[in-house]
């Protein structure tokens, strides 16, 4: 028996610890980053075998004392040799930093995977609590602990850790929440996997790449903040570290400023490097999470609603497979309210063909000639059962075929740019400017370490020049035009704070913050119930008449296509089989194809009997 969970892992799985630190060291910065902080982990562990001198031995001849043969880094305030105390104190700060790290990952992590994944009170209690720790000022809880239990490294930075534990929390618990109602999850859980189980497996693996970006961050803040507080004499002195250090050169900066210096080196390589090594991984994560995003859209394809449908037309259709490939375009004429919406063609796609690199050098085509005209000001509907490669024409279109896909035929020309040649220079110049883009999944299209606000500010003041305040108000006013109710507190909150009906209309607004001329909309409303598919798509209507911009509707859903698009074009197996006024295919549709998918959803059918005949006829339940 083939059980639902078996979905993912039948399709390869990137090998995510290999192929990241190959990445890594792909790239110069990588490599630098990542040799800096081995040395500095070597260090760390036999920095205090290979220490010349004992760290705290004080000595009245050599205090202050230059660089020399026997000290080569000199000596500090007491006489002690600088070197010896600069290797002990590596290990101090960097296992006082691994403290805070792990004392917070440990906190955050697993308080955000149970809160994310039971619920309950436990969520009540730990969101509470993370909101009550993130209110505290950091600096005078650890104050306040040195008050009470005396100077110690160790116990502050267990302290900073717990400190930091929110970070995490929220990461995961955004993360999780995402993931706990997606498709795959459901099937694991339908085909008995224990919740032990889906956690370690599939929802991990989801959490994995932000923890280990968010991680080399905090480690760098940890070192900072360590030294930091050492810096100020809040430490143990009898304890070497690179903040104590740095306290005793600058309090002696005028007579012997070379004592600043090696600190200072240390704590600012290291935080450096740390801080290159989380972008690094953070660019090369992206390219993971995205194959995986990739992956998770065809088992939700697989296992989704639409499945019932499409099999009933695949049913139908079952015999115009064949012929499909072969078979001309049939075009309808312009009714009267297509040509009123038209104008100019805004993007013209000829012939393209899209296809996969495979392992035996062949490449699998998934899209066969796809040929269409969108118009500015039009609203065109691109439908047709799963798989007909609507999604990969539109990806196509804007430049995001996943990882192996390219265009291997044909042309893409947006108002005399050849898409198609674009390169990706060419195409920050209009994506998101000139294209805008709503995707199918809103909430996994929202970064969950940053606020909503953010989010839309930044690609405001990137592609518009907007100052800061420009941006945010702009951004308030388009929440509220997409009718969020409170756009100030929306504006403030993290995506895993705002249902997916809001999430969606926020993406709304950002695809329309830059009045693009065309939006590409990828099935906006199927991760949304019911009633917030009506609203969401009234939104688009109403922005897209107010904006006059062209809207490329992609939808399995021909109610849609007759609520809100002017012309229409309909996909089968990779090529598109019939094109016209909205009006004219739904009055005569003439491939068989699109008769078979209007009669699968307008089929009226027998009336569902009264509910008291159900009853009768199965029996008391
Ligand atoms: N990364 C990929 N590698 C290989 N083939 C792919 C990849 N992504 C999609 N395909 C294939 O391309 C074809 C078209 O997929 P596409 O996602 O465009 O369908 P769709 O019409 O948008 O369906 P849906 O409505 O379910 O999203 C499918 O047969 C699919 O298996």
């Amino acid at each position: 028996m083939t059980t639902a969970v078996d979905l993912p892992t039948n399709i390869p799985t990137p090998p995510v610890k290999t192929s990241l630190m190959r990445r890594i060291v792909r790239r110069p910065i990588g490599v630098v980053s990542l040799g800096i902080l081995i040395v500095v982990g070597i260090i760390a562990v036999i920095g205090p075998y290979i220490a010349p001198y004992d760290p705290n031995k004080a000595s009245l001849q050599l205090v202050l004392a230059p660089p020399s043969a026997a000290h080569p880094l000199g000596a500090d305030s007491a006489g002690r040799d600088v070197l010896s105390r600069l290797l002990v104190a590596t290990q101090v700060s960097v296992v006082a930093a691994l403290l805070a790290l792990v004392t917070a990952l440990l906190i955050g992590v697993i308080s955000g995977l149970i809160a994310g994944y039971f619920k309950g009170w436990f969520d009540s209690v730990s969101a509470w609590f993370t909101s009550l720790v993130m209110a505290l000022p950091g600096i005078v809880v650890l104050l306040a602990v040195r008050a009470v239990v005396g100077p110690s490294v160790w116990i502050a930075m267990f302290t900073f850790g717990i400190l930091l534990a929110p970070a995490y929390y929220r990461l995961v618990y955004a993360a999780v929440t995402a993931v706990r109602s997606e498709l795959y999850v459901d099937a694991a859980k339908v085909s008995g996997l224990g919740d032990g189980r889906i956690i370690s497996r599939h929802i991990l693996s989801v959490v994995r790449a932000p923890i280990i970006i968010q991680s080399a961050i905090i480690a760098g803040i940890a070192i900072a903040i360590q030294s930091g507080l050492e810096f100020l004499g809040l430490g143990d002195t009898s304890v070497p570290t690179w903040g104590g250090m740095l306290s005793d050169g600058f309090a002696n900066i005028y007579k012997e400023p070379l004592l600043m210096l090696w600190p200072a080196l240390a704590i600012g390589i290291t935080s450096i490097a740390l801080t290159l090594l989380a972008n690094v991984m953070r660019d090369a994560l992206e390219r993971t999470v995205l194959v995986r995003r990739r992956r998770r859209r065809a088992v939700a394809t697989a296992t989704g609603s639409i499945a019932a449908v499409t099999t009933s037309i695949g049913a139908v259709t079952g015999s115009l497979d064949v012929d499909a490939a072969s078979a001309p375009v049939i075009r309808h004429d312009d009714d009267v309210r297509a040509a009123a919406r038209a104008g100019d063609t805004i993007l013209q796609v000829r012939d393209l063909h899209v296809g996969y690199g495979q392992d035996d050098g062949s490449t699998l085509e998934v899209v066969h000639g796809v040929s269409l005209d969108i118009r500015k000001g039009e609203v065109h509907g691109l439908i047709g059962e799963s798989g007909s490669g609507k999604t990969q024409t539109a990806f196509a279109v804007l430049g995001l075929l996943p990882r192996g896909g390219h265009i291997t035929g044909g042309s893409i020309d947006f108002e005399g740019v050849r898409l198609d040649q674009a390169s990706e220079k060419d195409y920050t110049a209009i994506r998101g400017r000139r294209i805008g883009y709503i995707p199918q999944e809103p909430m996994s299209n929202l970064d969950p370490s940053f606020t909503i606000g953010s989010q839309l500010v930044e690609p405001l003041r990137k592609s518009l020049g907007l100052s800061k305040k420009d941006a945010t108000d702009k951004a308030l006013s388009l929440l509220e035009r997409v009718g969020i109710p409170n756009p100030k507190r929306t504006f403030a909150a993290y995506p895993h704070e705002v249902s997916g009906g809001m999430a969606q209309r926020v993406l709304i607004a950002g695809a329309v913050s830059t009045d693009p001329d065309l939006i590409i909309a990828d099935e906006p409303t199927t991760a949304l119930d019911v009633t917030v598919q009506a609203e969401v798509l009234d939104l688009l209507r109403d922005l897209q008449a107010e904006r006059h911009m062209a809207l490329l509707l992609v939808t399995h859903n021909f109610g849609v296509v007759a609520d809100l698009c002017d012309r229409v074009s309909v996909m089968q197996q990779g090529l598109i089989v019939e094109t016209g006024p909205v009006r004219a295919i739904f009055g005569h549709a003439e491939h068989p194809y699109t008769r078979s998918l209007l009669g699968a959803i307008l089929d009226e059918g027998p009336a569902r009997p009264p509910l008291g005949t159900l009853l009768t006829k199965g029996g008391a339940r």
